[in-house]
């Protein structure tokens, strides 16, 4: 037994080379692979290889969110993860969530306009001329960001740049750039232009030349007043702002040049400066006459394509500028502005002390333009940038279902009617009498894609009884205003006084994410098909391109029909801009076709309807 037991090794022992690899080449020369699976594949192992339970995460790695598959694979902002067919488009810049965040907390501690360092005159004159008729007047975020911050930059303070990277010329030690970036309607204009005024009060004492030029008209003034001499014309030295201004605002149209001027003009009343609006919608003679006024001009608010039309004759216009704005920058800096706008800042940065571009959404073109071109540009940008706030409602409109069976005119005219008879109705309930229908009148603005459409589609809402006006590049300049001018007085009500957000929308589907493709169901009326024996007599109506989306201070509009379905979520954003501004309510109803990007349409809704930022 003994002699058994020393021949047959016992079977717990284990084999000396336990801890060896299997030999690597076979007999045959070839290589060997361990087998790692079957019932005895974990045997024999120095490491459990245990599968199925997840390795201990570096600590880098424990602290990234759930999902994350490599930087470049993950959304940039919090909203850009939920987007599939806009991201195939991705045409906006993002904007981180932490920034965002941080950016509210800001905000949240300014309450009043009496919390910036303004000059009192340009304080009080926000009450009586800027926002005059307003009770509890209260800076809008962009406001709270950006009117301290082009304060304190005038006064030294914030990053400085040396030198253009790119452009002929020098810039001047001081000069600051500044993007503001906030949702539409949400007081851009006052943002830039107060601290603008602002500064250019101040100035104007420090200016030597004009000190001297006022010492000699008072010097004058005081001889004629002694001498009792026939009054000879004042000062024959024209203001040394003559032809020189020291601010200059850039807008794309002649009908925003209007907007921004008249807003600058009543602050002028007060404040005492002067501002000169010129854009071709005027006369050689009147832009000469404003240009080259003796008494001077403060700020200058044009369309770079005059501007660099006079420039060229008269290169001293640019030579005193101090404070340049670029509004409507995504516009300005686009393709096709871009080389008269950087021309207008390179020739005009010798003397620049402050650079400040404006928009309501940053493309990514526009993103990595100014990267590449003003690196130390600082960002004030609101929480909510990019977002359609969530009091715009989206309604979706099927045009190939009946009864419109791919008539989207048709079905542009039947939403027209629906929400005209909606109004009427409305007042009736309401008991008001004939006369004060006029305070329910709706204002309806129509987008459409290819300018030669304009007319087609106002011809029909004519001829189906509707009052409908067509705003192209060839509507004259006075017909413009004229239209435009029924679209930009706020004769809606108020939020506070506004009408329910159901009360009077009565066939569209509401904004919700379970039936984003909701189907417009036709109200019982039929829609007109003759000559119009009917008429909507409380409703204007705009057929329009992108010329009525960008910046037009549309207060009374409610309603934003797109006929088309934008090109990208900017022009969804500057369309659907144009109703729901400043805290109002609004709605848009977007007209979906044979052909259409359903799912593009379908993720707008959801955006809106979450809050969330488009991408
Ligand atoms: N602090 C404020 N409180 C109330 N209303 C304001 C305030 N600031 C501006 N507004 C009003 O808000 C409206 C929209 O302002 P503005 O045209 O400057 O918006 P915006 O942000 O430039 O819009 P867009 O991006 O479409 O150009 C104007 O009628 C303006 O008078």
């Amino acid at each position: 037994m003994a002699q058994l037991r020393k021949r047959v090794p016992s079977r717990m022992t284990l084999s000396p080379r336990v801890a060896q690899s299997t030999p690597r080449i076979t007999p045959g020369g070839k290589p060997v692979k361990r087998k790692s699976k079957g019932p005895f594949g974990g045997l024999n192992l120095k490491e459990a290889r245990i599968q199925g339970v997840p390795e201990r995460r570096s600590q880098a790695a424990e602290k990234r969110p759930e999902g994350w598959k490599g930087k470049r694979n993950q959304p940039r902002s919090a909203s850009e993860g939920h987007f599939k067919a806009l991201k195939m488009q991705r045409a906006l810049a993002p904007v981180s969530y932490g920034y965002r965040t941080s950016v509210k907390e800001r905000i949240g501690q300014i309450e009043s306009f009496d919390d910036f360092p303004l000059l009192p005159i340009v304080r009080d004159s926000i009450a009586t001329q800027a926002l005059k008729g307003m009770e509890e007047i209260a800076p809008t975020p962009i406001q709270c960001l950006a009117i301290p911050a082009l304060l304190e930059s005038d006064k030294g303070g914030g990053k400085t740049r040396k030198k253009p990277i790119v452009g002929p010329v020098e810039a001047k030690a001081a000069m600051k750039e500044f993007l503001l970036a906030a949702e539409t309607g949400s007081g851009k204009t006052l943002a830039y232009l107060l601290p603008t005024v602002d500064a250019i009060k101040r100035a104007e004492t420090m200016d030597p030349d004009v000190v001297a030029h006022k010492v000699a008209l008072e010097e004058e003034k005081r001889k004629q007043n002694t001498l009792e001499l026939e009054p000879p014309p004042l000062s024959s030295q024209p203001h040394p702002t003559t032809g020189r201004p020291r601010a200059i605002i850039l807008l794309p149209t002649s009908e925003l040049v209007a907007q921004v001027g008249a807003l600058a003009k009543s602050l002028s009343h007060t404040v005492k400066f002067r501002a000169a609006l010129v854009s071709s919608a005027y006369s050689g003679r009147v832009i000469r006459n404003r240009l080259f006024d003796p008494k001077g001009i403060d700020i200058l608010i044009s369309t770079p394509h005059l501007l660099a039309s006079v420039a060229k004759s008269d290169p001293n216009i640019l030579s005193r500028v101090t404070h340049l704005v670029i509004d409507e920058a995504d516009s300005l800096l686009d393709r096709s502005f871009t080389p008269l706008t950087a021309e207008i800042i390179d020739r005009a940065t010798p003397s620049l002390c402050q650079l400040v571009l404006c928009s309501a959404t940053i493309p990514r073109s526009l993103d990595s333009f100014l990267r590449k071109r003003f690196p130390d540009m600082r960002r004030l940008t609101t929480p909510k940038l990019h977002a359609i706030p969530r009091r715009v409602q989206l309604g979706v409109v099927d045009v190939e279902k009946d009864p419109y069976r791919g008539n989207k005119n048709l079905a542009c005219a039947d939403s027209i009617w629906t929400i005209g008879k909606a109004a009427e109705e409305h007042t009736i309930s309401h008991g008001k009498v004939h006369k004060e229908k006029s305070m329910d009148m709706k204002h309806i603005i129509v987008f459409v894609n290819e300018r030669e459409k304009v007319t087609e589609v106002a011809d029909y809402l004519q001829s189906k009884g509707i009052s409908a006006e067509a705003l192209s590049r060839d509507t004259s300049f006075q017909r413009q205003s004229e239209i435009l001018t029924a679209f930009t007085s706020p004769t809606t009500p108020t939020p506070a006084t506004a009408p329910s957000s159901t009360g009077d929308f009565l066939t569209v589907a509401t904004t919700s994410p379970e039936t984003p493709q909701a189907t417009y169901i036709p109200a019982n009326r039929c829609p007109p098909t003759t000559p119009p024996r009917r008429s909507l007599p409380n409703t204007r109506v705009l057929v329009t391109t992108d010329l009525g989306s960008r910046g037009i201070d549309t207060l009374a509009v409610r309603h934003v029909i797109l006929y088309d379905i934008p090109h990208s979520t900017i022009d969804f954003i500057h369309r659907l801009g144009r109703t729901g501004r400043m805290g109002r309510r609004g709605r848009g109803i977007v007209l979906v076709g044979k052909g259409d990007r359903r799912d593009v349409v379908r993720e707008v809704r959801e955006g809106m309807y979450k809050g969330q930022a488009l991408v």
